[in-house]
C-alpha cells in the first residue's frame, strides 16, 4: 500500500523513510545491549551520527554514567508493565549537552529482543552544555539567586535563597525598605543592572546583603524578568561601621590637637591635614580641601614664610628621600615666629606608608627662654651685660688675645663720690644716674665693643680690634661724654663725673683676673689722680 502517488519524495507506509520524515528525533534503544538500534533522520541529525550504521556501532557503555544506567534499569519494569514514560534527559550527542523531552515506550524488535523506543516530544528547548553547567554553578552557589517576573513575582531561586527566604515570594517582601524595592523595579527598566547595599528580610530577621540586580528575559516566555544575586555581607557592614568610629574618634582627637598635623602618603600626596596645621601656616583653606593635594607643591607654596625659604624644602625632601626615622627639628619663620617640627615616618608590616608631620608653635617657649637667657646674663636696672656675661666675653677675647689674632683694651669705670649721691638724694634717684651711665655707654661704643655692669656702680669695657692707644683716647671721649650727659640730663638731680682705668689683654695673662686686676689698678690711680680723668696701666 502507497500513500500520495504523485508525490516525488513521498514513502511508503511501512518503510523506515516514511519515520525520516518526522522531524522529530525518534529512535530505539536497546537497554540491556546499551546500543542502539534504530534511529530516524531527525534522530541521526540530534546524535550528530552522518550513517545510522555509524550511530549503532557507537560504544554508549563507556559514556553512560551511574546515574543515567539506574534511571535506565528503573525504567525497565515500568515499560515492561507498558508504562509509557514522560521525562526529561540531557544528552550530549556531540560533546554538547541537549536538554530533550522523551516519550519512552517499550517495542518488541525482529530478533525478539525488548527496546526503548524514545520519541524527543520538545526537542527545542535545549541548552548548550554552558549554560546547564552555569545552571549547576547556580544549584551551588553560596551567593542567593533568585529570578522574579517583570511585577516582582517570585519565578524561581535557587537553594541558597531558598535556604536563607523561605515562604517570601516576592521581590519587595525581600527588602525591608519597601520604598527602596518600589523604586528598583522601574530602574530597571531603564539600566540593565544595579547593585547596591541594603537591609534585607530573611527567616532569622533583617540582614545586611550585597544585592546585585540584572535585567533579563524569561527564555520560555520571551517576557521580561530579573536577576538577583546576594551576597549576605553582615559581618562586613558591623567592621566598617567599627572602622567608621574609630575614624571619627581619631578625626575628633585630630582636629582638638594643638599641633598642627599633616599626613602624607608614600606618593607624597595629603591624606589628612588639622585645622592647626592650616592655622600655623595661615591658610585660607579647609583641612578638608588638602586632601590629595601634592605635598611637594605645598612645600613651595609656604616657603616664603620662612627666614630660609630653600633650606626649609631641601630639608623636608631630605627627611623624606633619606630620613625614614623620627626626626625633630626648629624651624624659624619671618617676623620672629618659631615652629618645631617633627617627622615620623609610617610603617605597616615593615612597609612605608608615608610620613606624619607635626608642627607646633614654640614662639612662646623661645621668647620664654631668651628671657631667661637674658635675665641670666644681663643687669636688669640697666640692661647692660653682667658680671656673668663680662667673665664669658673676657675669657673668649683672652683667649683671642692668647692666640694673638686680635689686639684688645680693657676699661674700668667708676663714678665719683657716688656714697654722697646716695647718701644725700637717695638710691632711687642714684639709679637714675647708673642709667644715665649705661646709656651714655651704649650710645657712645662700636657694635662690637661690650659694656657691662660688673658691680654696684663699677662698669667694664671691653673692646676687641682695639690698639691701646686708641683705647686711652676713647676713655677720654667716654669720660667727657659720661660728665656732659650728666650735665644735659634734665631728671637727673646732680651731676656726676667717672675715673676710668684703661689696660689691654695681654697674650701672656694667666687668666682674665689679671687683666682686670690691672684695669682697677689703673682707675684708683685715676681716683688718685684727682677722679674724673683716665688713667692707664698696660
Ligand atoms: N643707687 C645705687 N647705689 C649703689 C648701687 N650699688 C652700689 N651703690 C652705692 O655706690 C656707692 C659706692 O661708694 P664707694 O665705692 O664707697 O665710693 P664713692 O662714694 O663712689 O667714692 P669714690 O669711688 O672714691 O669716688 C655706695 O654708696 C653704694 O651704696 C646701686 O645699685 N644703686
Amino acid at each position: 500500500m502507497t500513500l500520495f502517488h504523485d508525490a516525488p519524495h513521498a514513502a511508503t507506509f511501512g518503510d523506515d523513510a516514511l519515520l525520516d520524515r518526522l522531524q522529530t528525533p525518534v529512535w530505539i534503544f536497546d537497554i540491556e545491549q546499551e546500543r542502539m538500534r534504530y534511529a530516524n533522520a531527525a534522530a541521526l541529525r540530534f546524535w550528530e551520527a552522518d550513517t545510522p550504521q555509524g550511530l549503532y556501532a557507537r560504544d554508549f557503555t563507556s559514556t553512560m554514567s551511574e546515574t543515567t544506567r539506574r534511571r535506565l534499569a528503573d525504567y525497565l519494569p515500568r515499560l515492561a508493565s507498558g508504562e509509557v514514560i514522560d521525562e526529561h534527559w540531557s544528552f550530549y550527542p556531540g560533546g554538547q549537552a541537549v536538554s530533550l523531552h522523551c516519550r519512552c515506550s517499550r517495542v518488541v524488535m525482529r530478533d525478539g529482543c525488548s527496546g526503548m523506543l524514545v520519541e524527543g516530544v520538545d526537542s527545542a528547548i535545549s541548552q548548550d552544555a554552558s549554560s546547564l553547567r552555569a545552571l549547576e554553578a547556580v544549584r551551588h552557589s553560596p551567593m542567593m539567586v533568585s529570578v522574579f517576573d517583570g511585577q516582582g513575582r517570585l519565578l524561581v531561586r535557587n537553594p541558597a535563597a531558598l535556604e536563607a527566604r523561605q515562604g517570601l515570594a516576592s521581590f519587595h517582601a525581600c527588602f525591608t525598605d519597601h520604598a527602596l524595592a518600589e523604586r528598583l523595579l522601574p530602574q530597571l527598566e531603564d539600566e540593565p543592572r544595579c547593585s547596591l547595599d541594603a537591609i534585607m528580610q530573611i527567616n532569622g530577621g533583617e540582614r545586611w546583603h550585597h544585592v546585585d540586580l540584572c535585567r533579563a528575559t524569561d527564555p520560555q516566555t520571551g517576557r521580561p524578568m530579573i536577576v538577583m544575586g546576594e551576597l549576605d555581607i553582615t559581618s562586613r557592614k558591623t567592621l566598617e561601621a567599627a572602622q567608621l568610629v574609630s575614624r571619627r574618634q581619631l578625626e575628633v582627637v585630630i582636629e582638638g590637637l594643638e599641633l598642627g598635623l599633616l599626613l602624607e602618603d608614600e606618593h607624597r600626596r595629603v591624606i589628612v591635614a588639622n585645622q592647626a596645621f592650616c592655622d600655623l601656616f595661615g591658610l585660607d583653606a579647609s583641612p578638608e580641601s588638602l586632601a590629595e593635594l601634592n605635598c611637594r607643591e605645598a612645600a613651595h607654596s609656604v616657603k616664603e614664610y620662612f627666614t630660609e625659604p630653600d633650606a626649609f624644602v631641601a630639608r623636608i625632601e631630605e627627611l623624606v628621600v633619606e630620613g625614614r626615622k623620627q626626626t625633630r627639628d626648629l624651624l624659624t619663620m619671618k617676623g620672629g615666629r618659631f615652629l618645631e617640627r617633627s617627622y615620623t615616618p609610617l610603617f605597616v608590616a615593615d612597609e612605608y606608608h608615608g610620613h606624619l608631620w607635626a608642627y607646633r608653635d614654640v614662639t612662646r617657649q623661645k621668647r620664654q627662654q631668651a628671657y631667661w637667657a637674658r635675665q641670666a646674663s644681663t643687669d636688669p636696672l640697666t640692661g647692660l651685660a653682667n658680671r656673668r656675661s663680662f667673665d664669658d666675653a673676657a675669657g673668649e677675647v683672652a683667649r683671642s688675645v692668647e692666640r694673638e689674632e686680635i689686639e684688645a683694651a680693657l676699661l674700668m669705670i667708676d663714678i665719683d663720690r657716688f656714697k654722697a649721691i646716695n647718701d644725700s638724694l637717695g638710691h632711687a634717684e642714684g639709679d637714675k644716674g647708673l642709667k644715665l651711665l649705661a646709656n651714655t655707654l651704649k650710645d657712645n661704643l662700636r657694635p662690637s665693643d661690650l659694656p657691662c655692669r660688673t658691680g654696684g656702680e663699677e662698669f667694664m669695657v671691653i673692646m676687641p680690634d682695639m690698639a691701646p692707644e686708641e683705647a686711652e683716647s676713647v676713655a677720654w671721649r667716654l669720660q667727657r661724654q659720661i660728665a656732659e650727659a650728666s650735665i644735659d640730663a634734665q631728671e637727673l638731680p646732680f651731676h656726676f663725673t667717672v675715673s676710668i682705668g684703661v689696660t689691654r689683654f695681654r697674650p701672656g695673662d694667666a687668666n682674665i683676673q689679671a687683666v682686670t686686676q690691672r684695669a682697677d689698678a689703673a682707675m684708683y690711680q685715676a681716683k688718685h689722680e684727682g677722679r674724673n680723668c683716665v688713667a692707664v696701666h698696660w
